[in-house]
This record gives C-alpha cells, structure tokens and sequence, in this order.
C-alpha cells in the first residue's frame, strides 16, 4: 500500500473535491459495468420464522424479509441499493457476506455458489467479501485500540499477515484509509464521527478483499462528512480494484458513488438500471415516489419539481400483498396487479425501443416519468395524463440544500471531553 497520504490533509481533498450528491455521477468505464461479473445473486431469499409459544414454539407465519433478490456485480463496478427502512436491504447484505444463511436462492461469487460452501472454503471466500457497516458509534468496540480493532481480522486468517507485520500493516491501512499511522493505540472516542467510519474502512480492507459490502455506511454522519466519506471510498476502489454494494436510504448518496441502482420495495428489486436510467428514466411509479422526495440543490428546479405524495405505510413483510406488492400504494394500481406478479424485466412497452426507459422495471403499467428536472432546464414537470399521483409543488421554503462543504472543510468536532486526533 502506498503512505502518500497525510492525515488531516487527506480528509480535507476529499471533502473539497466533493460534488453535490445530485451531481451526475462520475463516468462509467466498460470494466465497472459491462466486465464478468465477480458476484451472481439469483432469487435469493430469507425468511424468517414467525413463532407462538414459549414451551412448545410453532411456526404460524414468516416475515419475508428478502423474497427472490437477483443481480450482478461486474468486477470493479458500485451498485447501489436503495429503498424504505425495512425493505430487506440489511438483510441482503448480511446474505452476502455470509453473516446469515439464506432460505433459498444462490450466491456466486467468481461462479461458485458460496451458500453450498462450509469450512475451509468458505473461511477463504470470506476473506474476499467483506462488509463496512452503518454506525461508526457502535460498530467499534470502545474497549479496543484502534490497531487491534483494524488487525482483528489477522487473528481469524493470520495467513494475510504473520504476527511480527502486523502493526505496520495496521499502520499503513490508517495511512490510506486518510488517518494518522501514529494514533494506533487510540480508542475509538477519541475520533469524530467521519474519523471513526474511517476506521471501519480500513478494518474492511485489512483482508485485501474484492468485494466490500458497504451497509448505509454515511447515514449516521453529517452531510459534509458523508461526502468525505463517499469520496474516499471511491478513491478506495479504483486504488485497490474494489466492487461494491453500496446500501442506501437516500438515492442522492447512491448516485454520487453507483454505475448502476436498484430500488427495493418489500422483499424484491421494484426497478433496476444503470445511474442515467433510474435517476432520469425511471419507470416503476415507486422509484419515481422516491425520487420525487430526493433534496434538489437548485432553487428554481425546487420550484418546479413535482413531489409525489405516497399514501399507506409500507404493508408488513409477514403479510405482503398479493400480485405486485407495491400496488396499495400506487395510483396506477388495477386489477392486474392484484392478481399478477411482475416480473424484473424490461417492459414489454419498452422493448422494441432503444431508449435509456429500456432497462428492468417490475410494473405491468411501467411508463417513462421524469421526476428530477435534468440539470440545467427549468421546464416545469408535467403529470402524465389520467389518474395521478397526488402532486405538490415543492417550494423553496419546504427543503434545504444540504450544506456544502467548505472550502479545506474539516470534519464535525469530536466527542465533547475527548481529544481530537486524525
Ligand atoms: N433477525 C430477524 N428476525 C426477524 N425479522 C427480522 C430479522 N432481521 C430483519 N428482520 C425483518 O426483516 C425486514 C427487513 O429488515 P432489514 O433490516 O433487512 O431492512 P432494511 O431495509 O435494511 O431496513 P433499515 O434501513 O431500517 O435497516 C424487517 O421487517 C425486519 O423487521
């Protein structure tokens, strides 16, 4: 690994290199999306049991939390997962890092399913897929030094770093994730919140593995600090040759950092696509709701945006509706989708056309509706024709910009009564 990097002055570029998250997202080259792909996720599923009694346990339901996830990730490539709190999207992560045995479905990485794996071969497909979790706050052990924190995984597979190398390792992995080599006898409180998810890379990289799974890893930061946080992973991946799955709520982060997106609802992908196609063609009346609510920078595009009001709570993953699961609270909903399940693939009204509208979308009624103002128009955004979505004008008023970073901004200040350090 390469030491070029110093401390503070490391954090400071990235932030300042940092692009508004709606900012169209970096150019896409072949190997991120159109190389083998290095992980195949076929109709994965994981339900788990809904159980009475407290002798005698019986099963009376299940809360279907993944029911037939399907995807590729191309070597090299970023996808990002988006969707509702519950919608599966940590439990998909935890399946593919292997944290919880699927009910059905198949894993593949490099073409082996790695749900069929035990012992040994597992351990070293393990080692390849590694995850970066969501809460820097909760995810490190407060007892633990930051060095033993990061070099954890060594005692697990010490065949990636004999014992006498290890802290040079650890040292170096502090270098690169932005961090000061010498705090590797620091505990955990004494970083800000940006520094610690920093930690929390590095301890991902430890093994040098392909893949990292990367669950909400900004959510719990503040704005200026996740786009640090974003512009280091992407540094990561190119200097490492790194593929990611990228979870997240909020579609504006996913943009900034995913090739493609895929937006869940209940369970299942509602719509999958390359950056383009999603932000800017999408065609499942769910991600073009999401997108409806995403923070839009420009005054003016504010000002005439549409925003589409859902109505319901998300329906229980114990009890999904039938047919398309999204229809109780679509406006498009018929008696189609009440008895039929769309499929992910690209709709049939779209087939014959080569236009970015072409790509997969689980509705029976998929219809191409720009939500998001394309950069630089002021056009207003018309509803389409017969029965809509409740609209509201946006104004000004109702949403802030997030606030940008400043120039050789710093991250938020530590922990009160710790010491600042990074
Ligand atoms: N161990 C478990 N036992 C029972 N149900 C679970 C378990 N883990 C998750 N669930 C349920 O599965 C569904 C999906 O949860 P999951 O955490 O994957 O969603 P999510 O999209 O990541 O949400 P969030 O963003 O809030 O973490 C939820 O209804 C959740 O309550």
């Amino acid at each position: 690994m390469n030491a070029d990097h110093s401390g503070r002055g490391e954090a400071r570029e990235e932030g300042g290199a940092a692009r508004h998250p709606l900012a169209t997202s970096r150019e896409t080259t072949g190997a991120r999306t159109g190389g083998e792909p290095i992980l195949e996720v076929r109709d994965l599923v994981k339900h788990y049991p809904l159980t009475q009694g407290i002798v005698i346990k019986k099963q009376i339901g299940a809360v279907k939390a993944v029911d037939g996830v399907s995807f590729d990730l191309a070597a090299g490539e970023t996808l990002g997962i988006v969707g509702e709190s519950g919608c599966g999207k940590s439990t998909v992560a935890r399946l593919l890092v292997h944290l919880e045995e699927p009910t059905a479905g198949a894993i593949r990485y490099k073409g082996e399913d790695i749900t069929k794996l035990s012992g040994r071969a597992l351990k070293a497909v393990r080692r390849n897929i590694q995850m970066v979790f969501q809460d820097p706050y909760t995810s490190l052990n407060p007892r633990m030094t930051v060095g033993d924190i990061i070099g954890e995984p060594y005692e697990i597979h010490p065949e990636v770093a004999p014992k006498g190398e290890r802290r040079r390792k650890v040292q170096d992995l502090l270098d690169v994730v932005g961090l000061n080599p010498e705090y590797i006898n620091r505990y955990p409180h004494q970083f800000s919140g940006g520094q610690r998810q920093r930690i929390g890379i590095a301890r991902g990289l430890a093994l040098n593995p392909e893949i990292i799974v990367a669950d909400e890893p900004v959510s719990a930061l503040d704005v200026s600090v996740q786009a640090q946080v974003v512009n280091l992973l992407d540094r990561l991946q190119s200097e490492f040759s790194l593929s990611y799955v990228f979870i997240a709520h909020d579609l504006s982060i996913v943009r900034h950092i995913s090739d493609r997106v895929g937006v869940m609802y209940l369970g299942r992908f509602a719509e999958i696509g390359t950056d383009e196609e999603i932000y800017e063609h999408p065609t499942h009346p769910y991600t073009q709701a999401l997108l409806s609510a995403v923070p839009l920078p420009d005054p003016m595009a504010r000002e005439y945006r549409e925003r589409i009001i859902l109505h319901g709570d998300v329906p229980s993953p114990a009890n999904p509706p039938s047919g398309c699961r999204f229809r109780t609270r679509c406006w498009k909903a018929q008696e189609r989708c009440e008895l039929e399940v769309p499929l992910l693939a690209v709709p049939a009204v779209f087939r014959l056309t080569d236009t970015p509208a072409r790509h997969d979308s689980a509705c029976h009624f998929a219809e191409e509706k720009r939500v998001v103002p394309p950069e630089g128009t002021l056009e207003p955004v018309r509803g389409e024709s017969g029965p809509g979505p409740d609209v509201e004008k946006v104004h000004k008023e109702d949403r802030r910009p997030p606030s940008p970073e400043p120039p050789g901004g710093d991250e938020e200040p530590p922990p009160a009564g710790s010491s600042r350090v990074g």
